[in-house]
């Protein structure tokens, strides 16, 4: 197992950082015993040295006073050099602005459009998003209401009347539910061209927390994917701030895929990686740790182990 080792000093360039820490999936069981050993110990001193990765970056478009109301919170703000832009309205000032970010994903260094859950005053620039960046695919996994707060607008009908959201429209073709997501086909439609997008909800995974068990992510992420090939179109993904649970979903779908042709994983590297595109990737130290459960599950043969 690899001793995990830091740099406290993160004043220095990434260049000098080290920003991988591959582990080789034959110790993985053994660094996973190695890191969780002490109440988690090494993990958390792990996880601390992601906390200003990124940080230095501007948000500058975010902070116009024409955009503030377009975040759903203060403190999730989208880096300048990584963010979507929607085609600007005239010259509409911050007419080009959502709260989105573009993170790496296995098949490519924009494979993800990362964003926050709409607000109902957003969810028409949202429908641009899916529209503009060519998207065929909606990975949502936060509820609308959870604890009685909102977290999310309901962006898409409620039924299989068409609904217009700006210029776009959006009509249910089908909907097939599981117990912890349910898959949706919509027909979007902009003018005289029409696409269908699929929308992959994931529906038990609390706040702040991880799914329980996680091989319950283990076992979306494979729903997902074996429906989403590594095609050269983003993946719109989102829960309600899109850092938290949106990392910890990227990362586990990139490590799954990851596995399959190589004989090491570099959890760190991933999560450092989204961290410079957009920030708190993998927001809180049990996340970081889901996907290490997520991970040894598979390598075990316990993806499947776990209420069904
Ligand atoms: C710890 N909570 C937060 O940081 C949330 C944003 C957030 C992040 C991640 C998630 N989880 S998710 O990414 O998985 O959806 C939900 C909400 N932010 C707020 O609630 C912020 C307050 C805050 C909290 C912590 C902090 O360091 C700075 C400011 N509040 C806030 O933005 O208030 C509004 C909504 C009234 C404008």
């Amino acid at each position: 197992a690899t001793e995990a080792r830091g740099n406290d000093n993160l004043s220095l360039p990434d260049s000098i950082i080290e920003t991988s820490r591959p582990i080789r999936l034959e110790n993985f069981s053994e660094h996973y015993r190695m890191m969780s050993a002490d109440s988690d110990f090494r993990f958390s001193e792990e996880f601390e040295e992601l906390k200003h990765v990124g940080r230095e970056q501007p948000c500058s478009a975010a902070d116009l006073p024409c955009n503030r109301p377009k975040n759903r919170f203060t403190n999730i703000l989208p880096y300048d050099h990584s963010r979507f832009k929607l085609q600007p309205v005239d010259d509409e000032e911050g007419s080009d602005y959502i709260n989105a970010n573009y993170v790496p994903g296995y098949n490519s260094p924009r494979e993800f459009l990362v964003t926050q859950g709409p607000l109902h005053s957003t969810r028409d620039d949202f429908w641009r998003m899916c529209w503009e960046s060519n998207s065929r695919a909606i990975v949502m996994l936060t509820r609308c209401i959870e604890k009685g707060r909102e977290k999310c607008d309901h962006y898409w009908p409620y039924d299989t009347m068409p609904v217009y959201y700006g210029d776009i429209s959006v009509q249910i073709l089908n909907d097939s539910h599981y117990q912890d997501w349910s898959i949706t086909e919509f027909m979007m439609c902009r003018g005289d061209t029409s696409r269908v997008m699929r929308h992959f909800h994931f529906t038990t995974w609390p706040d702040f927390g991880v799914p329980s068990p996680p091989q319950t992510l283990v076992r979306f992420v494979r729903a997902f994917r074996e429906r989403v090939g590594p095609e050269q179109r983003p993946v719109v993904v989102h829960c309600s701030a899109g850092v938290g649970r949106s990392g910890t979903f990227i990362a586990l779908d990139r490590i799954l895929q990851q596995i399959q042709v190589t004989d090491h994983v570099d959890i760190f590297g991933i999560v450092w990686a989204m961290r410079k595109e957009r920030v708190w990737m993998v927001q809180t130290e049990q996340q970081y740790i889901c996907i290490h459960q997520c991970l040894l599950a598979v390598l075990e043969g316990n993806e499947n182990q776990g209420p069904p």
